[in-house]
């Protein structure tokens, strides 16, 4: 028997877009993470947490992050408007400052840009960390637009910030390629009808991301080129 993958190719026409996530997919920011994380749980005489564990809760956004660390600690729920506050303040005190782009995304964006493609980044991570952070990583003139975790109603993986980005760049979601390293990338860019790939150099919840349903996985930007001619041979602009 023949298998395919299951393609949510819709049309044959060329794709006009591209959203792309950017912790564990642009940006590799677990450092940046820990380091605000590891501020917040001193000032608040909370035990400090591994880099294992941290890799493990990011993806679902900051306020996600924080509750699931005091959990982890074992902290007071209450402390929660402390923690966000303090979180906030070390995290923008240090953003961008242990982190470190992934080797060829400049390149692929730019390889995107070079085909016509309109291109969207898309985060659960708040706004305020994520301008900065693309414009001291020289990231910020890639993108067509930006959308922080807090743009929207709804998070990744709920569909919403997929589709009102697409819309902002012009492109039906089935035209609009996603990358993105976790579930929620994956989760959020079928519900949408987008095709989507995943990199397997993410974070993913600490899971191996090969496990989520994606159209293929990329193990480095260098190989993304080679993969969209030859999932989308007809319909590269
Ligand atoms: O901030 C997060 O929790 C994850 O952000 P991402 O959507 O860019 O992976
Ligand atoms: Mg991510």
């Amino acid at each position: 028997m023949l298998h395919t993958r299951r393609m949510p190719i819709a049309s044959a026409q060329p794709l006009h877009a591209a959203i792309i996530d950017l912790d564990g997919t642009l940006i590799d920011t677990l450092g940046d993470f820990g380091a605000a994380l590891a501020g917040m749980l001193d000032e608040l005489s909370l035990p400090a947490i591994g880099a294992d564990a941290v890799a493990r809760l990011v993806g679902k956004g900051s306020e996600h992050l924080i509750r699931s660390v005091l959990a982890q600690v074992e902290g007071d729920p209450a402390l929660y408007p402390a923690a966000w506050e303090a979180y906030q303040r070390h995290y923008l005190a240090i953003n961008g400052r242990h982190s470190t782009v992934f080797p060829g995304a400049p390149q692929a964006l730019r390889s995107l840009r070079g085909r016509g493609l309109k291109l969207a980044c898309v985060t659960n991570k708040p706004q305020a960390f994520t301008d900065p952070l693309l414009r001291a990583k020289g990231l910020d003139r890639c993108f067509d637009a930006v959308f922080g975790g807090d743009a929207f109603a709804r998070k990744k993986p709920d569909p919403l910030p997929l589709l009102m980005a697409a819309r902002a760049l012009g492109a039906q979601p089935a035209r609009t390629l996603v990358v993105g390293d976790s579930s929620n990338d994956a989760q959020a860019g079928r519900a949408a009808g987008c095709p989507v790939l995943l990199v397997t150099f993410g974070y993913n919840h600490g899971e191996p991301v090969q496990a989520v349903d994606a159209d293929a996985y990329l193990n480095s930007w260098s190989e993304l080129d080679s993969t969209l001619g030859r999932l989308f041979p007809a319909r590269l602009p």
